[in-house]
């Protein structure tokens, strides 16, 4: 038995009220005569059953070949359909996690996380096992950042990642991260890291230290460094971690004395702090997006790289100069830019920043050199806040589980960090150090993943529906409606505990506006293109699909059916509320 309100508008004009109409089928009746156009209201009765018919097709590929079963090398094993991707969406199969698929199966839909993964892939992760055991472990997104590593070591990352998507039926999206033009330590000669003791003479400078590199000292990335510091500064490295003092100049090298000893990592971020204020007039001047950040992104443009995140960002502008590049140099791939929110002027102007963007980070690694330590807590719950509001896809990044680079096991407060930022519903939770060079990447991975979900449940159980006032974001009476059509249909689901909404995009905002209300279910959000579909992977809630749809909902909905009844992921009964951007309507069924 399907119920279904549908809001009819042929050129995508908009609709009005809800009515409640004679159960007739598929019948179209206008209900508002405006000059031009007609708008109407369907109600659907139960959906005619193909599933015999359908389920041949399950395993065919996008192009129509016959897919080929695997095995996944995992504690669990998980039987995976290996399908050639085709961009084409006039697929007869479905393309889903295969993780997921196996979550669906085996524990039902409430329990599949929510909460998306991102690992930044280093040298203890970029082997194809290693990357294949985080996806099989849940990472969403990997982030490979250009501050380290060769670009044929990038690309050999992005090509494997890639190869497992295409082998293994994952949908891993790739997240390039730019260097940014910050001031930075260089890269210690080749050591992975270098103790700095209490009360040790450094120089810092801007001079190329021959090979080996003398004894501490430390090469740093801005010409106008010994102009710039002054005896008496303080030069604070990753924001604190290590201290130094500045005692002397002589030339381009700066003699610096170590007050808080520790550990100083290749490429390390440095701040120099002037009676307790940080130092940045001239940082303000240095360019966001430095020259080797375009050859950069002129490389993640070439790869196809699903996000660029942009380092440091000061403005809207630049945000929207390198959207428009993109465009211009990019035709028909569509990459997101990720704001990071890093620095006192992303702060500053965060809201035409995050309105700019396709989404932000709350990268509290810089931005804890940058702002008081205790002022990070606020402003990530303000960015995450923000982002949801203006309908954009949130990430909370660094040091989230940092003892677990060198520990098997988190530290308590570590974990009530991580379960703060998913009772806050950020979109995505990044590992940094600990995927890329830490001893457990996995075993951090395992606990971003069970932290996630048991806290995501426990909110469901104790029915804490927080009342944030989502605000309109659409920008047209269309996008209106489709808001006003994703709120109503989450608002149904949790009032009527439905099993799942359905949601068939092409864009994918559909998608991200049902994801924006984070239901109590999940959303399974069937897209036609695979580049489509690795982008969802980032945002709260949203299971991607990719499969080829029409514009004819009930075929839509009886091929989706038969496809995942036929893979075991729904069953007869199950209640599920489906939406569509082809179709503005609200359809709640139960599946035949
Ligand atoms: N591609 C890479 N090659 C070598 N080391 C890397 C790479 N990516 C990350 N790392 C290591 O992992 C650490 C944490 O990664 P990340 O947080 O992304 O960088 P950073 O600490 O420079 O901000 C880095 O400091 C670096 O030691
Ligand atoms: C994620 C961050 O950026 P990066 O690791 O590139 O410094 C951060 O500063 O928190
Ligand atoms: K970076
Ligand atoms: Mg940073």
């Amino acid at each position: 038995m399907s119920r279904s309100l549908q809001f009819f508008t042929p050129s995508r004009a908009p609709y009005f009220t809800l009515h409640k109409l004679p159960s007739t089928s598929y019948t179209r009746f206008p209900v508002i005569n405006f000059p031009s156009k007609k708008h109407y209201i369907t109600i659907t009765k139960s959906l005619s059953s193909d599933l015999d018919a359908a389920s041949s097709q399950v395993l065919d590929s996008g192009n129509g070949q016959t897919g080929v079963s695997g095995v996944l090398s995992a504690d669990n094993v998980v039987a995976v359909q290996s399908h050639a991707p085709s961009e084409s969406g006039a697929a007869a199969g479905i393309e889903v996690d295969a993780v997921t698929e196996a979550e669906l199966k085996e524990n039902g839909f409430r329990s599949t996380r929510r909460t998306k993964l991102i690992c930044t892939i280093g040298p203890a992760t970029c082997g194809f096992e290693q990357l294949e055991a985080l996806a099989v472990g849940g990472m969403n997104v990997a982030r490979i950042n250009m501050c380290h590593g060769t670009r044929e070591w990038h690309q050999m990352v992005i090509e494997r990642v890639r190869r497992l998507n295409e082998e293994k039926g994952f949908a891993v999206a790739i997240m390039m991260d730019t260097e940014g033009s910050e001031i930075h330590m260089g890269d210690l000669g080749g050591a992975a890291s270098v103790k700095a003791e209490d009360g040790e003479i450094w120089t810092f400078s801007v001079r190329a230290f021959g090979t080996p590199r003398p004894e501490r000292t430390i090469n740093v990335n801005y010409d106008g460094f010994a102009e710039d510091v002054k005896v008496g500064d303080e030069l604070l490295v990753d924001g604190g971690m290590v201290r130094f003092e500045v005692i002397e100049k002589i030339g381009p090298d700066v003699k610096c004395r170590c007050t808080d000893p520790g550990l100083l990592l290749p490429r390390a971020n440095l701040t120099f702090w002037r009676d307790g204020s940080l130092v940045r007039e001239r940082n303000a001047m240095l360019p966001t997006i430095s020259s080797k950040d375009w050859l950069d992104i002129d490389f993640g443009i070439a790869e196809g790289v699903d996000f660029i995140a942009i380092s440091f960002v000061k403005s809207a502008e630049v945000i929207k100069h390198l959207k428009s590049y993109i465009a211009a140099r990019s035709r028909g791939s569509d990459i997101a830019v990720i704001a990071k929110i890093e620095s006192i002027d992303s702060l500053k102007n965060l809201e035409e920043i995050v309105q700019a963007s396709d989404g932000a980070m709350v990268a509290r690694g810089d931005l804890g050199a940058q702002i008081p330590l205790e002022q990070v807590p606020s402003a990530q719950q303000k960015i995450v806040q923000l982002c949801r509001q203006l309908n954009k896809p949130v990430i909370v990044a660094s040091q989230l589980l940092e003892s677990m680079i060198e520990y098997p096991t988190p530290t308590r407060a570590e974990v009530a960090d991580v379960s703060e930022a998913v009772r806050q519903r950020a979109d995505a939770l990044m590992l940094s150090g600990e995927s890329a060079m830490g001893q457990y990447p996995d075993k951090a991975l395992a606990v971003l993943r069970s932290v996630s979900v048991r806290i995501e449940k426990w909110w469901r159980e104790e029915k804490r529906h927080e009342a944030m006032v989502l605000p309109d974001v659409g920008t047209s009476f269309a996008d209106s409606i489709s808001e006003e059509i994703c709120n109503s249909a989450a608002k149904m689901a949790n009032n009527l505990e439905v099993d799942a909404l359905f949601v068939y995009t092409k864009t994918g905002h559909m998608a991200s506006l049902l994801s924006r209300c984070r239901p109590d279910c999940p959303i399974f959000a069937f897209t036609t293109t695979t580049s489509v579909r690795r982008r969802l992977n980032l945002q709260w809630g949203l299971i991607p699909f990719r499969l080829g749809f029409s514009d004819d909902m009930e075929s839509n909905l009886n091929k989706t059916f038969s496809l995942l009844k036929a893979r075991g992921m729904i069953k007869s009964g199950d209640l599920v509320i489906a939406v569509s951007d082809m179709l503005q309507s609200i359809q709640v069924m139960n599946v035949p």
